[in-house]
């Protein structure tokens, strides 16, 4: 007796509602699996468990189907199934948009970063080298409508020998000059002994690049409930980024400010190469703002304005770029910071990006 097509086709419909069936329960399976190797740290992807897999399907086929399609198939579920033990990894964080779909917003003092805020500039020497150096630029800088004073207390240098900042002095200059441009202060920290003096003096602490993975740091400035700014390592991705910033949250605080810097590449004219597609990525996968260093991203002066003006138009929650009042004299990074005169032509050709962004956010 012929079957009907249609029969036929109803044979194959129900076949399918089984085999849909048994593949649902064979993702539950593996999603617990992924969540078993996720709290053990394993790798998900597993080939010599997939080998074995297959080596026993091809072992147990009946047929009609060959061997190969068979290895096909099942190649199909095994990726299939990584991407869901993957997913469910990244859904876990605390920092992802899958965990919280709203943006972050931070509020500091009277200010807001993040979200619909306008994109905030951050600016100030590299390192602090004296009252009068801090009062000056704090003052211009005031002028200039900068809210948050940067400057750094402890450096971070390549060689032992360099200067290696005015510590806790440098801190109280740091906040006094803050002070008195009606700024917040922002300087980072090096060492967990020194969190502290840091909660006394500084409104946001940052964690440098050269810190980025310093786990014992993040988990501290983490227990602490002052804002964080963290700085992307200079070879660090995306994703090893975003767990450092993981880190901080984890340990209750989710005050954080990510912070792309360039990353080190094999281009040699300009000292990091700008990522501006992790800063897209970060905005995209997490919720916290995220503001780009020109400064550090380029080494050279004349690039930090289309810098700037691309990282607002990439959608950066703000701006750091560095001013020193005589940078021919300063301690360090003496290439790349701008001097006053600078720093007014640098902002008067981002303000109109600076007021675009905005419209654009609050649209
Ligand atoms: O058994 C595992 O370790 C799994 O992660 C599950 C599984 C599978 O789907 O069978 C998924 C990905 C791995 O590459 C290997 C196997």
């Amino acid at each position: 007796m012929t079957q009907s097509l249609e029969q036929l086709r109803g044979e194959v419909d129900a076949l399918n509602r089984q085999i849909l069936e048994l593949l649902s329960r064979r993702g539950e399976v593996v999603a617990r699996i992924g969540q078993l190797k996720s709290e053990e740290g394993q790798r998900h992807y597993d080939p010599s468990r997939e080998d074995q897999q297959l080596r026993e399907l091809v072992a147990l086929n009946p047929g009609p189907f060959s061997d190969a399609t068979v290895k096909a198939i099942f190649k199909e579920i095994f990726k299939a199934s990584l991407n869901l033990e993957e997913v469910n990894d990244k859904q876990v964080l605390l920092v992802s948009r899958s965990k919280q779909p709203e943006d972050t917003v931070l509020d500091i003092g009277k200010l807001r970063i993040g979200g619909k805020a306008p994109p905030l500039m951050i600016a100030g020497p590299c390192s602090i080298e004296s009252e009068e150096q801090m009062m000056v630029t704090a003052a211009f800088l005031a002028e200039q409508g900068v809210s948050i004073l940067r400057g750094g207390a402890f450096k971070p240098r390549t060689s032992p020998y360099g200067f290696q900042g005015l510590g806790p002095e440098g801190l109280r200059i740091g906040k006094q000059a803050a002070r008195a441009g009606g700024q917040l202060f922002v300087t980072e920290i090096m060492d967990t002994r020194d969190i502290e003096i840091m909660s006394e003096y500084a409104d946001i602490l940052q964690v440098g690049a050269r810190n980025m993975q310093n786990f014992a740091l993040l988990r501290e400035v983490g227990r602490s409930r002052l804002p964080v700014l963290l700085k992307r390592g200079l070879a660090a991705t995306v994703e090893e980024w975003l767990y450092a910033a993981e880190y901080i949250l984890s340990e209750g605080n989710a005050s954080v400010i990510l912070c792309e810097r360039g990353i080190r590449t094999f281009e040699k004219w300009t000292r990091n190469t700008l990522d501006l597609s992790a800063v897209v990525l970060a905005k995209q996968e997490t919720h916290l703002p995220v503001i780009v260093d020109v400064t550090h991203a380029a080494g050279r002066r004349d690039l930090l304005l289309p810098l700037a003006r691309a990282a607002l138009a990439a959608g950066a929650d703000g701006i750091h770029v560095e001013v020193h009042p005589n940078p021919a004299t300063a301690l360090s990074d003496n290439e790349q910071q701008l001097d006053f005169a600078g720093y007014r032509e640098f902002a008067a050709g981002l303000q109109p990006f600076l007021e675009a962004a905005t419209r654009y956010r609050q649209s």
